[in-house]
């Protein structure tokens, strides 16, 4: 089918709370959307990265300006391009993985639909539903996070997971386990907050039974990753480090990760974060899917990949209502813990015409 032209497409998502992490605090999601013309039918795909280059180095007016000028031209160059071959198209642009992905993102969902195949299907997985977790950013007391907790399990989500940093570690996890008891599903995320001296004040969080402690140390640190796992007991998690499938390899090789989590928007698309699961399984690497705050087009696609087998821990799939007062789709709905897995054409979701007039920014239409 004919590529008729691409629209860029800029929403700013008020959040219904603060996200704190260890990088930063956001109050809005500025989100790039792509969508993919084509003559029977059309795609959409989400860019994950952040307004501001905190969590990665990317940042959403630079993924807007490498799809403009650099990845567009190769793919129209192509003509028919197909999602299993655009990250070979788009191999010689050096990095950029959350743009890729976004656009990888899109050709699939144009061509999925057009093929009248659910995501679900295409990857060959099989569950009709997934249990969902949900990420809690830093509180502004160790009483608001309790509330937030308890209001979250209530809400049935099975398992919870705690943004940390240096101050915030040791207390809000006893204080939760307190509260809560021992068999709350529990894990813990630094982003990056620590370092390998310290280790000792990370060995204290090994009495809590965690989960796991995803990315204590530094994005490019394998070794010390590695060290680490030697030093502590809570198996340890890489998120950022993992923006492959090579890398996904030389962590589980070195003993840097014991799980991982899988996001389809920092390995370079839905495809690479396939190959990630199916090389974690061969290694009885235990994976899940992580979140980036998507909106429901993201969210729905996210959920199908987790799908998969190997997805053996609840990821941060939460409902679209954790976020947002509303989202620019359907809404992914909570129920009895689990989150459906999308069920028609295409990866799941389409925008609402109305949400999206109501979130967007900019739009800006490029012909093939
Ligand atoms: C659900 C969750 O904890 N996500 C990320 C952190 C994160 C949180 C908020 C973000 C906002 C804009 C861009 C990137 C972001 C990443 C994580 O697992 O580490
Ligand atoms: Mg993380």
């Amino acid at each position: 089918a004919k590529l008729i032209g691409v629209e860029l497409v800029r929403v700013t998502m008020p959040l219904k709370q603060p996200f704190r992490t260890s990088f930063g605090s956001e109050t809005a999601r500025d989100i790039l959307l792509l969508r993919w013309v084509r003559s029977d039918g059309e795609g959409w795909g989400e860019c994950v990265a952040g307004r501001d280059p905190l969590y990665s180095s990317e940042y959403t007016d630079g993924a807007a300006n490498v799809i403009r000028r650099f990845l567009l031209p190769r793919l129209v160059a192509d003509g028919d391009i197909r999602a299993e071959s655009v990250a070979g198209v788009l191999e010689p642009i050096s990095g950029h993985r959350m743009a890729k992905a976004a656009v990888e993102m899109a050709v699939l969902d144009a061509q999925l639909r057009a093929e009248d195949r659910p995501f679900a299907e295409y990857l060959g997985s099989s569950r009709s539903r997934i249990p969902a977790g949900v990420s809690i950013g830093i509180q502004p007391s160790i009483g608001q996070l309790l509330d937030t907790v308890g209001g979250f399990l209530d809400e049935g989500y099975p398992r919870i997971k705690l943004k940390i940093e240096p101050g915030w570690d040791l207390e809000p996890v006893a204080r939760v386990r307190e509260r809560f008891g021992a068999d709350v599903l529990l894990q813990v995320d630094a982003n990056a907050a620590y370092r390998l001296s310290d280790a000792r004040h990370l060995s204290g969080l090994d009495e809590f039974g965690l989960l796991l402690i995803e990315q204590p140390l530094a994005n490019d640190d394998l070794r010390q990753h590695a060290e680490l796992a030697r030093l502590i007991s809570t198996p340890i998690c890489l998120d950022e480090s993992i923006i492959s499938a090579a890398a996904a390899a030389d962590a589980i090789a070195m003993r840097a990760a014991q799980v991982i989590n899988i996001k389809p928007g920092r390995v370079g698309g839905y495809l690479e974060a396939r190959r990630i699961h199916d090389l974690a399984a061969a290694h009885g690497i235990a994976v899940w899917c992580g979140g980036m705050l998507e909106t429901g087009l993201g969210r729905n696609a996210n959920i199908a990949l987790a799908s998969l087998p190997g997805f053996t821990l609840p990821g941060d799939t939460s409902a679209s209502d954790r976020f947002y007062a509303n989202d620019i789709t359907e809404p992914v709905v909570l129920r009895d813990g689990h989150v459906p897995v999308p069920t028609g054409p295409g990866l799941g979701a389409v925008p609402d015409e109305g949400r999206l007039k109501e979130f967007t920014v900019s739009r800006e239409w490029i012909p093939a």
